[in-house]
This record gives structure tokens, C-alpha cells and sequence, in this order.
């Protein structure tokens, strides 16, 4: 099998996007604090969790997880939300999803202070991005805007087909694009001939959670492929589970540029989150709007 397509890698991307909000975040008075709160023990909500985390120290920000159990009631989280938006150290808070099914996720993330919104859920900060106006913008999507930026990868005047119209992916990305100019369809499960809509585009970014839903055929040559799947399939007969993006990796051949996973959106995510979570310390001190 011969790889045409140029590899998109995460890593240094994320490397550039880290070390440009360590340098923000040294010229603030304090460093950056970010809350994170899990419920249960859901094994990749830990190792998410976990990842971010780390990856926070490793950048000189401060961050604490609180980790609840499974049958925390809605009225237990609504409250610790009210505390850490009324404490003036704390500059962001992440809830992780999916939440139990005894909290309602809108409930919660109406909860959050728009301003420590780190990943823009909060339909305020929806509705500014929708607007086009600068707010905190959810982390997957923006990360992916840095990708493209790092590989001085075009998105204006670019057709733009966005696969999948989830919340914290398909929508967002789709707006943030618009916003660059790209020239946007958003397709998802109920788009006919999905094929003849994404071989249109010049930027095809998928985002279903279905492993290689995107066949080669589907691809337009030359296209760039950001693929956001991140799905496990069990290990053949006993061998090592691993992960695979709902793009079949022979999209590759036909491809001039994809992101692999793992190892391409993921750490993206990761560090955009960090990112954002500069900007609200910057804004919360009086400091410049978020961008
Ligand atoms: N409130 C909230 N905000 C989120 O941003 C959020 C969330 N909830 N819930 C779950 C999803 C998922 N997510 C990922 C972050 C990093 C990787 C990542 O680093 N992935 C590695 C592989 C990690 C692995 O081995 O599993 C990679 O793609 O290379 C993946 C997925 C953030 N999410």
C-alpha cells in the first residue's frame, strides 16, 4: 500500500498551541486555574480526564480534578458548579460528558459562568460563534482550526463538507469554518448519497463515531481529511484492542493531506482546552477579548 497523503500529526501542532499559552499565561499574576469535574468511572472519562490533567501542569497552569461518584443527584453538581463560579480563583471549569442519565446535560452546562466556559458549550457562547463574535469556542473544533493554521492549510474560499452534526463537534466546527470564509455543507445520517456530497469537498471533516464510514470512493484526490472518530474495535482472537477514525485508512492514498488517529485531532483537544483556559484567566482579568 503506497501513503500519498501528507500526515497531519497532533503533536507538534499541539506543541505550538502549548507553548504560545505557557508564554500568555506567564504574564498573567497568577497562573491559570482550571477545574475539571467527572462523575463515575467510566475508563476513557478517566483517561481524558486524567490526560488534561497532566498535560496542565506540564504547562504551569493550575488544575484540580473532582472526581464524583456515579449517583451524584443534579441538585449535588448545580451546587459545586454555583461554588466554583462564585470562587474568583478558579478561571475555568470543564464538566466531562456524558453525564449518569439522572442529570440533565443542558441543566448542567447552562449552569457554568459563561466566562469559564472552557468548552463553549454554554448557549451563549454558541450563540457568538454563530454570531461570529469573539467568545470561549469549544475545544475540538477550535483545535482543528489550529491544525489547519499550523500546516498553513487554507480554509478560506475552501468547500468545506463537515460529516456529523453533534453538539460538541459537527455544529461548532461547522460554524467556525463559516467564519473563515470556507464555503460550508454540513452533512450527517440522513444526507443521501453522503459519497456525492463529500467528494466535493476540499476540506472533509468527519465527525460520526463510526469506524471508516468514509471509504477512498468518497474522498475527492487532493482533499485534506480531518478525521475526529475515535472508535475501539477488540483485538482479533485475543490480540490488543485499538483505536480507528471513521476515515479507512486507504482514504490516504487518494488524499493530499489527512490526520491520523490517534495521534491527530486528540491531542489538539487537549491543547486548546489549556488554551481556553488562558483566555478566560486573560479576560477575567480585564485583559483582552477572547479570540
Ligand atoms: N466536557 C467535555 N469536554 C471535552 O472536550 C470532552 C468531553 N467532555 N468528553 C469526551 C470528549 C472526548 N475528548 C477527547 C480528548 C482527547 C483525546 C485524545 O487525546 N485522544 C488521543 C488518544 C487517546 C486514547 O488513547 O484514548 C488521540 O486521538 O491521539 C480524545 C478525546 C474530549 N472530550
Amino acid at each position: 500500500m503506497t501513503v500519498t497523503a501528507r500526515l497531519l500529526a497532533g503533536a507538534p501542532a499541539a506543541e505550538a498551541l502549548l507553548a504560545d499559552a505557557a508564554a500568555r499565561a506567564a504574564r498573567l499574576s497568577a497562573p491559570p486555574y482550571l477545574v475539571m469535574v467527572r462523575l463515575g468511572d467510566d475508563p476513557a472519562s478517566v483517561s481524558y480526564v486524567r490526560g488534561k490533567d497532566r498535560k496542565a501542569r506540564e504547562v504551569g497552569l493550575s488544575s484540580t480534578v473532582h472526581a464524583l461518584p456515579e449517583t451524584t443527584t443534579q441538585a449535588e453538581l448545580l451546587d459545586l458548579i454555583a461554588r466554583l463560579n462564585a470562587d474568583d480563583r478558579v478561571n475555568g471549569i470543564l464538566v466531562q460528558l456524558p453525564l449518569p442519565a439522572q442529570i440533565s446535560e443542558q441543566a448542567a452546562l447552562h449552569a457554568i459562568d459563561p466566562r469559564k466556559d472552557v468548552d463553549g458549550f454554554h448557549p451563549l457562547n454558541v450563540g457568538e460563534l454563530w454570531a461570529g463574535r469573539p467568545a470561549l469556542r469549544p475545544c475540538t473544533p477550535a483545535g482543528i482550526l489550529a491544525l489547519l493554521d499550523h500546516y498553513r492549510i487554507a480554509v478560506a474560499g475552501q468547500r468545506a463538507v463537515v460529516v456529523g452534526r453533534s453538539h460538541i463537534v459537527g455544529r461548532p466546527l461547522a460554524g467556525l469554518l463559516l467564519n473563515r470564509d470556507a464555503t460550508v455543507t454540513l452533512a450527517h445520517s440522513r444526507t443521501p448519497d453522503l459519497g456525492a456530497v463529500t467528494r466535493e469537498a476540499d476540506l472533509l471533516c468527519v465527525a460520526v463515531g463510526q469506524a471508516h464510514l468514509i471509504t477512498p470512493d468518497m474522498v475527492k484526490p487532493g482533499a485534506t481529511v480531518i478525521d475526529v472518530g475515535i472508535n475501539r474495535v477488540p483485538g482479533e482472537k485475543g490480540g490488543k484492542a485499538h483505536l480507528t477514525g471513521d476515515v479507512h485508512p486507504d482514504a490516504a492514498q487518494v488524499a493530499g493531506a489527512i490526520t491520523p488517529v490517534p495521534g491527530g485531532v486528540g491531542p489538539m483537544t487537549i491543547a486548546q482546552l489549556l488554551a481556553n483556559t488562558v483566555t478566560a484567566a486573560e479576560m477575567q482579568s480585564g485583559g483582552q477579548a477572547a479570540r
